[in-house]
């Protein structure tokens, strides 16, 4: 519009006064002797009139698009619950299903302020009861099946300075976005998913498993090694963008049974926030299966092969002689690889692969190359440092007379977490938990050097593979 034409603020300001005031009456009174329609027509008119000579510029975020609901609703919704200060009067509070914690949203009307760089904006959730009797107008028929949804249809209005326009629509609210999208993120519940044929199963369940680092009994030298090296993968985007490598890490976790490999699983997942896929090789027909599979996963996820040794038959890629390596009907161990190698690489982010094993002795030389697998873990049997944690966690207690003794006889018996974790939770007094523990270890150390006795006796010697550990001993008898 050109600048001649518009009215002055003078003779605009003495057509509104009256009007305004005039609106004030029709308001108090609009409930009894107004039609509603006119009510919001006169409101919306003197509105549009002071807006005109505002600085300020409001952008409305519908909930819905259609029948979708708007993506970038529900990006402000979470991301002002970090926005609630002193000054706010009114949220509401929930939680479903899909969320662990608590969950805090802006009330209506209520007014929530926030500044980006050198902006500053507020934020207003408006809701409008809606009626189902209205009609007509365009998309009324949507309207009327929101209607019949819903009870009231909500937006939130952004006002700010409109020289920030610009700013605010392409840098602020990509803030919001991305914002908002860590924080789901961080307070998603995490779900564990597993294969049904050549799909993930699209619920999953939720995981709620009580392991973390703090519980998890591991030499603490080892665990924090482990807690840096996912730390690294967290933040490490721009390292993996620069060095032009695909961003993700693998993990082969190998021990005796119960020495912690799938609590160390959880502990990660808990740590990260990453769901679970977890993968039964033996339940894959074939490679173009495991291909499908492995390329839905999401980003940020974690999928484990457990007993990867006992799981499937994988054929070595290099064994000519075999040839079931280039038949399509099974998984083969080259399907497997090419996807860690290959497609793995280039699709998707932010993943972990983590492979466990009682044997890794029997694993096929190709998964354990450098550089297949980015760490290969030891899950060892209860050493002394670990077992102070599990004592801390069953009994609550950090020291006893007994310690020593018991680290002596740790040293000379083989024991899992899992096996003192069990006669830990025998009795819910430390003295008599750590005293039933004395005897059980003594008779261990006791079985244990017969054993090994009988064993020397008839074994040629154990070698060592070349993860420095030993191979199980191959009687002769
Ligand atoms: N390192 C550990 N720290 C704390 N608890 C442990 C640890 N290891 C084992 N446990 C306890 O023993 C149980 C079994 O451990 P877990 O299933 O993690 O062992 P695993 O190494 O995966 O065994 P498997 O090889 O049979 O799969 C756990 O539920 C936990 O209660
Ligand atoms: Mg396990």
């Amino acid at each position: 519009m050109a600048l001649q034409n518009m009215p002055s603020a003078r003779s605009v300001l003495s057509v509104i006064a009256p009007l305004a005031a005039s609106a004030v009456l029709l308001r108090s009174i609009s409930s009894d002797f107004v039609p509603d329609e006119l009510n919001t027509y006169v409101s919306s008119k003197l509105y549009k009139i002071f807006k005109y000579f505002s600085s300020e510029f409001t952008i409305v975020i519908e909930e819905f698009r259609g029948l979708s609901r708007n993506q970038v609703f529900e990006a402000a919704d979470i991301y002002l619950s970090t926005k609630v200060t002193s000054s706010t009067t009114r949220v509401k509070l929930g939680m479903t299903e899909k969320e662990k914690n608590v969950a805090i949203t802006v009330d209506k009307n209520e007014e929530v302020f926030d500044s980006f760089e050198d902006l500053q904006v507020k934020w207003k959730l408006i809701s409008t009861e809606v009626k189902s009797s209205s009609h007509g107008g365009p998309g009324s028929h949507l309207r009327d099946l929101n209607a019949t949804l819903r009870s009231e249809v909500r937006s939130y209005e952004l006002s700010f300075h409109k020289k920030h326009r610009a700013k605010v629509v392409t840098a602020y609210l990509a803030h919001v976005l991305e914002t908002s999208k860590a924080i789901k993120e961080e307070t998603k519940a995490i779900k564990i998913r597993t294969a049904e044929y050549d799909n993930w199963d699209s619920e999953g369940t939720n995981l709620d498993h009580p392991m973390t680092f703090k519980n998890l009994a591991l030499d603490s030298k080892l665990k924090n090694e482990i807690i840096e090296d996912l730390e690294r993968f967290k933040n490490g985007k721009e390292f993996y963008r620069r060095t032009g490598r695909a961003w993700k890490r693998g993990y082969l976790l190998y021990g005796p049974p119960g020495t912690g490999k799938s609590s160390l699983v959880a502990a990660m997942a808990n740590y990260l926030n990453f769901d679970i896929y977890d993968l039964d090789l033996t339940e894959v027909t074939n490679n173009s299966d495991l291909r499908r599979l492995l390329l839905s996963l999401s980003s940020r996820s974690i999928l484990v092969i457990e007993d990867i040794d006992c799981s499937i038959k994988l054929q070595n890629r290099n064994s000519k002689d075999d040839p079931e390596v280039t038949k399509e009907d099974k998984v083969t161990l080259s399907g497997l690889l090419n996807f860690i190698d290959g497609l793995w690489s280039c699709c998707g982010e932010e993943r972990i692969i983590i492979f466990t094993t009682n044997h890794v002795e029997k694993l096929d030389p190709a998964l354990l190359r450098p550089g297949r697998m980015d760490m290969h873990i030891l899950m060892s049997y209860c050493t002394f440092s670990a077992f102070k944690q599990l004592a801390f966690n069953y009994l609550g207690i950090l020291q006893h007379p007994c310690f020593t003794q018991i680290e002596d006889l740790l040293q000379r018996a083989d024991l899992t977490p899992a096996e003192i974790a069990g006669e830990l939770m025998k009795s819910t007094d430390p003295e008599v938990s750590i005293h039933g523990l004395l005897s059980f270890l003594e008779h261990k150390v006791a079985e244990q050097s017969t054993t090994k006795t009988e064993a020397e006796a008839c074994s040629v010697q154990k070698p060592l593979n070349g993860l420095g550990q030993q191979i199980e001993c191959q009687s002769i008898l």
